[in-house]
């Protein structure tokens, strides 16, 4: 498990019992406050104007009692099990009719806990749709060219359609030879460079999308939010967030800016965006300030701090302080319950395109 860090983000009252009127530019929903945050309703996607991002203000008077903006919640757990459901009955045709099971392989290094419960979380979604799963976990202290086996004898399995390495690996280990000698065909992670570059490339398919900014994209399409001529902040560059989330989004047409660890003064830069994709892994970074009224934002960030009254002592929040963000945002993804779900589902996804391309099967 990374660092624990004590990140509480409060808000003051004033700034929960927000007043239509400091908030012109906003199509946001509002609630009265005895309404719980997670209705029923959070769970139908948004219409296209209740997510007009950047839309006129209403024209009549704000109202004179105290009101809770409250932002739609963007349910990743319940799109994933939409999502589960799609790929199970794809599984299930693709067996009957041509007899092959896609095949999922997960290679583990060492014994981190986290990554420990990421693959067992990966196994069990594969199994919830028919994916066949095959895990090797190897020790800390294993040689490179342990992986590089493993990888090469998956690589020539045709029972295996895709090969996962867990990230991070052993500080020993290079990343990069390791990730390149998955074969572009099995790369249903998406971090091979060939991949990460067709990406980069107006005119160019990649054969596969790193998942976690494909499953940012999903929940954008599947909650009706616009993105084309919109202004996207991406909070992080990192290889296998940030930086395809990034380039993903301009080849949906959004105007991108991305913010990283130089950057002077994130939270203007921030404040002008329609949609925010924060991948940084730093709790609560982004603030109710940095935010315009009405903005989307996708929270990436899975961060551990204490919690004494969880069983396990620590909770997982976002970058994004979640409790500031839905005053001001008009939708939100939670933390956990967001992105997080949607990357499992993406990475099922991957796993069956693969199979289905390797069989020729529509
Ligand atoms: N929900 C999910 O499915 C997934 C969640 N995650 C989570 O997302 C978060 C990010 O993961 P990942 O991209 O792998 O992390 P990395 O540590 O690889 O990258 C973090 C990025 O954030 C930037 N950054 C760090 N601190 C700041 C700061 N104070 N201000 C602005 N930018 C900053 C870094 O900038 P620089 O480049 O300058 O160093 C870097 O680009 C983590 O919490 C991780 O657990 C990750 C993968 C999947
Ligand atoms: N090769 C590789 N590919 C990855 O995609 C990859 C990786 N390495 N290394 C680590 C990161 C992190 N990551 C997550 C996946 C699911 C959840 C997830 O399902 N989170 C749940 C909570 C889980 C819990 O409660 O512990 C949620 O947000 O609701 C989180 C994080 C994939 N990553």
């Amino acid at each position: 498990m990374p660092s624990m860090v004590f990140g509480e983000c409060s808000t003051s009252t004033a700034s929960r019992l927000f007043p239509m009127s400091l908030r012109k530019d906003a199509a946001i929903l509002v609630r009265r406050l005895s309404l719980p945050r997670r209705s029923r309703a959070s769970m139908v996607p948004l219409s296209s104007k209740t997510l007009a991002v950047g839309a006129a203000a209403p024209t009549s008077p704000p109202p004179s009692v105290a009101i809770e903006a409250c932002a739609k919640v963007i349910d990743g757990k319940y799109i994933a099990k939409q999502i589960r459901d799609e790929i199970s009955a794809e599984v299930s045709r693709m067996k009957e009719v041509i007899g092959v099971v896609p095949g999922l392989a997960v290679i583990l290094v060492g014994d981190r806990k986290d990554s420990a419960t990421y693959v067992r979380n990966k196994k069990k979604a594969c199994e919830s749709v028919g994916i066949n799963s095959f895990e090797v976990h190897l020790p800390t202290d294993s040689k490179e060219e342990d992986v590089l086996k493993f990888i090469s004898g998956f690589n020539d399995d045709p029972s295996v359609h895709g090969i996962l390495v867990q990230l991070p690996l052993p500080s020993h280990m290079n990343e990069q030879s390791i990730l390149n000698a998955v074969t572009i065909e099995k790369d249903v992670d998406g971090f091979h460079p060939l991949n990460i570059g067709r990406l980069a490339m107006r005119g160019r398919e990649p054969l596969f999308v790193p998942c976690t900014p494909k499953g940012c994209i999903e929940l954008l399409h599947r909650y009706g939010v616009g993105i084309k001529g919109k202004r996207a902040v991406v909070i992080g560059r990192s290889n296998i967030v940030g930086m395809p989330a990034a380039l993903l989004l301009q080849r949906e047409d959004a105007t991108i800016s991305i913010v990283h660890s130089r950057t002077q003064n994130p939270e203007e830069i921030t404040r002008e965006a329609d949609i925010i994709i924060a991948a940084v892994g730093q709790a609560n970074m982004v603030r109710g300030t940095w935010i315009k009224p009405g903005a989307v934002i996708i929270d990436v960030g899975i961060n551990p701090v204490e919690d004494p009254k969880s069983s396990r002592g620590y909770k997982l929040v976002g970058d994004v302080c979640y409790e500031e963000a839905c005053k001001v945002a008009s939708a939100i993804t939670p933390v956990p319950g967001g992105v997080g779900p949607m990357t499992i589902a993406m990475l099922l996804s991957n796993t069956l395109t693969s199979a289905k391309r390797a069989h020729n099967f529509q």
